[in-house]
């Protein structure tokens, strides 16, 4: 890993900070200036360059690249836009891996689910508002929080405790195990954690554990053992797979119980409304955000 660092006008820094994303920073974090000491130490890049002044009131913005080929080439495309003549390189230096899991990780905030209820990194003190956190990671699987879809399943189990508490819980296409971990929050009994891919399995265990939970967790085969089991069942998986899934997620509905759908795009809400609702499930669209919408579908008897 590479770690350029530049100096850059206060006011500038969201514009370089988007600009190195685009120029495929992995990581990019803004630290507060050390005074002048860190303009004394500029590279000036180019000859004829203009140094940095004294007293410049600036921020230091830190970004990550692959290798130095990837930081040279984003350095010398970001310097040479027009707006960019009060940036400055500092530093182009390899970064050992424990520094980067470090930087990686500061990108990473609390995630607020409801005003009590919040998503909160290891590293980090919980907010004084939340009676009920999910300590969970930045890892492989899918499920950190950060996506609307993801928020919207564990904002419906905060706000459904009767559908919840003592509930048997399936939870299809696991990811990270945020959303068995979230029901367990809110009482759930027994849950069961499924996921294709054994990475998100491995994750959903170690995420269970860190929170105090148990759950069973597993390759969708786990899912096979009794239809029609589960009082709560909740899918985050994408509109496709929940459409070819439609007959074996519904199977898995109590009478009485519901599905809880996330993945779909407001677009593709009718087309997955006729496809459950033709299953018998009393469909109803409970939320939506960034132009993601929350499906949840009843079973009567
Ligand atoms: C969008 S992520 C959701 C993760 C987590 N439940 C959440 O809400 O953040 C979808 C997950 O479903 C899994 N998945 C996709 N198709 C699946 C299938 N047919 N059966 C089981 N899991 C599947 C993926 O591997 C991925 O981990």
């Amino acid at each position: 890993m590479i770690e350029l660092v530049l100096l850059a006008d206060e006011s500038q820094v969201e514009i370089v900070s988007d600009a190195l994303m685009e120029l495929e920073a992995l990581a990019v974090s803004v630290e507060d200036a050390d005074a002048d000491t860190d303009v004394e130490q500029a590279l000036f890049g180019e000859p004829g360059m203009p140094a940095p002044r004294a007293g410049w009131a600036h921020s230091v913005i830190k970004a990550l690249f692959p290798d130095e080929a990837t930081a040279t080439e984003a350095a010398t495309v970001l310097l040479a836009q027009d707006w960019a003549t009060e940036v400055h390189v500092q530093a182009l230096q390899p970064v050992p891996d424990e520094d980067w899991v470090r930087l990686t990780q500061s990108q990473f905030a609390p995630v607020e689910v409801t005003p009590s209820f919040w998503i909160v990194p290891s590293w980090h003190e919980p907010p004084a508002a939340a009676s009920t956190l999910i300590r969970l990671d930045p890892g492989l699987a899918f499920g950190t929080g950060t996506h609307p879809t993801t928020r919207m399943c564990l904002r419906w189990i905060a706000t459904h405790p009767e559908a919840v508490r003592g509930a048997r819980v399936l939870d299809y296409g696991c990811g990270s195990g945020i959303l068995a971990v979230g029901a367990a929050k809110f009482g759930a009994g027994a849950i069961d954690a499924v996921d294709i891919d054994p990475a998100a399995v491995t994750s959903t265990e170690a995420n269970a554990a860190a929170n105090g939970v148990v759950l069973n967790s597993g390759l969708p085969e786990l899912a096979g053992s009794p239809a029609g089991a589960y009082p709560l069942v909740l899918a985050n998986i994408l509109a496709t797979p929940l459409k070819l899934l439609a007959p074996l997620l519904v199977a898995h509905v109590a009478p009485g119980g519901r599905l809880v759908m996330a993945g779909i795009l407001e677009r593709q809400a009718q087309e997955l409304r006729d496809c459950y609702a033709a299953t018998g499930l009393e469909i109803d669209v409970a939320d939506q955000e960034d132009g993601w919408i929350l499906m949840t579908g009843r079973r009567r008897h």
